[in-house]
């Protein structure tokens, strides 16, 4: 049985937060805009916002962040709460069952509280709507009794700064959206800014790590700080036990390889569904569901898991006759794609060949 058929959220290249993750990350979580690293456009405007509601002295506009997990969300809203001087309430869509649940929240805070509103997509329908009126007018019709007979109390709300947080942006309703001031919206990270991530929290960590060190786990991170941090833990323990503890370039890759998380961020998984499209099936096209048999998993671990990461990197592309790999996938698992038929071999061996050939491997 293939490990991801257990949960592919196990994955440690997931950007999902673990439980170990939720123990380390409030430690690692820079406090103020300037330790921010990276996301210079939404740094700078969320700075500005910022500094202009400090000189008003009033509360800011609400803020909405979007992007993928652990690219720095809950960071940035404990951030804004902290460059406000400001308390921060924390809840999310979820836990909000009730427009009740909502009013309870709201009908609390007090004046220039940051109120963070994780998986803002993920609220229910009633208590979205009282969070219109909320965020728009600083009031809310509480409901009392039930029928003919139940009557709308207005209560005043003080003035609060909403930060919503959203994976899924798309999903908001536009009247939502639009009642938000200010919209983030978080990208990927390059590996430079990445480099420092991960030196920024060995220093935390007191470990002790070497400029390309920091550059191997960085290009393994797939973008994504969260991602980057658990790395390094591994590597840590790697270089604790097999080593002196300090994290070189080499080391960095050795931990990585025993984790099977490759040069650049591929792990098991990602290479299985490349290895078989390249080698089973000559680079596509090919449907979903065949090449989820051949690598034995389900078509929706392979779409959802697997393939977002591999059509970011221009290895995969999702094409409306199947799935094909790129030149950089077969460059990426060192095989030689085949000659295109009608041209003139080139000496190579025919495409059967190469493709079952034994070059396969790292
Ligand atoms: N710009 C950054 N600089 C340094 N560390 C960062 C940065 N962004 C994120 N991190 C680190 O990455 C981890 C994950 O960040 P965070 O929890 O804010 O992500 P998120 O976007 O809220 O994810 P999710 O969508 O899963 O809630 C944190 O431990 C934080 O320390
Ligand atoms: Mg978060």
């Amino acid at each position: 049985m293939s490990p991801y058929e257990s949960d592919p959220a196990d994955r440690i290249v997931t950007a999902a937060a673990d439980g170990e993750d939720q123990a380390v990350e409030a430690a690692l979580r820079p406090k103020l805009l300037d330790e921010f690293i990276g996301q210079e456009r939404v740094r700078e405007q969320l700075s500005l916002v910022l500094q202009a509601a400090r000189k008003r002295g009033t509360a800011p506009d609400h803020v909405l962040l979007s992007g993928p997990p652990g690219l720095g969300k809950t960071t940035l809203s404990m951030i804004i709460a902290a460059e406000l001087n400001a308390p921060i309430r924390i809840t999310s869509g979820p836990a909000i069952q009730h427009a009740g649940d909502l009013a309870a929240i709201l009908s609390s805070l007090t004046e220039g509280e940051v109120l963070f509103l994780d998986e803002i997509h993920r609220m229910s329908r009633p208590a979205e709507e009282m969070l219109y009126m909320a965020m728009e007018d600083f009031r809310v019709d509480v409901i009392v009794g039930k029928g003919p007979g139940a009557t709308a109390i207005p209560l005043e709300l003080p003035p609060f700064t909403l930060v919503g947080a959203t994976t899924r942006a798309g999903l908001l309703p536009p009247p939502l959206r639009d009642r938000f001031g200010f919209t983030g919206h978080m990208e990927f990270y390059a590996p430079a800014e990445l480099q420092r991530v991960v030196h920024r929290s060995a220093d935390l960590l007191d470990v002790e790590i070497d400029p390309a060190g920091a550059a191997e786990i960085a290009g393994r991170s797939r973008g994504t700080p969260r991602i980057a941090n658990r790395l390094l833990r591994r590597v840590r323990d790697y270089a604790q036990v097999k080593h002196d503890g300090v994290v070189t370039p080499e080391i960095a890759a050795q931990a990585l390889d025993v984790y099977e998380v490759d040069a650049r961020g591929l792990d098991r998984l990602d290479r299985a569904v490349l290895e078989a499209l390249l080698k089973l099936f000559g680079g596509g096209p090919v449907g979903l569901s065949t090449l989820a048999v051949a690598v034995g998993e389900e078509s929706e671990t392979v779409e959802e898991v697997a393939e977002p990461f591999l059509v970011r990197e221009g290895l995969l592309a999702r094409t409306p006759r199947g799935r094909i790999a790129t030149a950089a996938a077969w460059h990426h698992l060192g095989l030689t794609p085949p000659v295109p038929s009608g041209q003139p071999g080139r000496g190579t061996a025919s495409a059967q060949g190469e493709l079952w050939g034994p070059t396969g491997g790292r």
